[in-house]
């Protein structure tokens, strides 16, 4: 098993527990419940903004790099990350091995007016509605874990209850499935996660598939403003940056040069 199975497969177990303690149709009538997010569909339009757009992750620690901030002050992160002029905010709530927490999101949510993506392994709807409750506008949809079926379903269910999805692909045969499935954002990801090798060159490759009509991201492994100037002039409108913001000193100046 690689590390992608073994993570969706403890996700899996993970959500086994969950449900017992709060059953589907409960969560299922609390989500539909919730007021409409205002405006509709926020995270699609913080990535669509004129100029590149900066999706800044907060995250304890990941499988390639151990832990990554020891004291982890996230509501402080996610403030600075909002002031900094950051677009959206991608938090993890995995546990197993990015010492992830729920209340990570639902403790940001009320504190900024960045819109949200709930960093996790989607492999239940269970966890869908759950991303609504705890304040996320969007969730993250991995190609390499779902089928045709699955991805299609969440992408309706998502567009029910007005989140939207970050579908992530990896390589040409994920981002053709992402585009005929009927994806409106595409991040693809320049770390392999079978390898953790990095390489820009991923997203770059893959952009010419992507029509203009949806949204692209690119993944991992971005540290530099020459890094997102590249990106940039092959027409990439967001990227998704984590560990080099976690351990930035001034986050504001390091969003601010990504930006150029
Ligand atoms: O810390 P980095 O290299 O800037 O990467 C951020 C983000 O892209 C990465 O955390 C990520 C991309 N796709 C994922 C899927 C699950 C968990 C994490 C990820």
């Amino acid at each position: 098993m690689n590390i992608l199975q073994q993570l969706a497969q403890s996700t899996k177990n993970r959500y086994k527990g969950k449900e017992v303690n709060r059953p589907l149709a409960l969560l299922k009538e609390q989500a539909e419940l919730c007021t409409p997010l205002s405006p509709a569909f926020p995270f699609a339009r913080a990535l669509r903004k004129e100029g590149l757009s900066v999706i800044c992750e907060i995250k304890k620690a990941s499988p390639s790099k151990g832990i990554i901030s020891s004291d982890f002050p996230y509501l402080e992160i996610a403030k600075e990350y909002a002031i900094g002029g950051g677009d959206a905010i991608s938090v993890l709530t995995e546990p197993s091995l990015f010492l992830g927490k729920d209340r990570y999101l639902s403790e940001i949510a009320p504190l900024v007016s960045l819109p949200l993506l709930r960093k996790d392994f989607t492999v239940c709807p269970y966890q869908i509605y759950e991303a609504k409750l705890l304040g996320a506008s969007s969730v993250l949809l991995i190609c390499a874990l779902l089928s045709d079926a699955d991805i299609e379903s969440y992408l309706q269910l998502c567009e029910d209850l007005g989140l939207d999805a970050l579908v992530e692909a990896h390589d040409k045969q994920e981002t053709e499935r992402a585009i005929a499935l009927g994806a409106k954002i595409i991040g693809v990801n320049n770390r392999d996660l079978k390898t953790f090798k990095v390489d820009l060159e991923t997203s770059i490759r893959l952009r010419n598939l992507v029509p203009p009509s949806i949204i692209f991201v690119s993944e991992s492994g971005i540290e530099t403003k020459q890094d997102t100037r590249i990106l940039r002039s092959h027409g990439i409108d967001a990227v998704l940056v984590g560990e080099c913001l976690m351990r930035s000193f001034d986050k504001a100046g390091m969003i601010k040069g990504f930006k150029g």
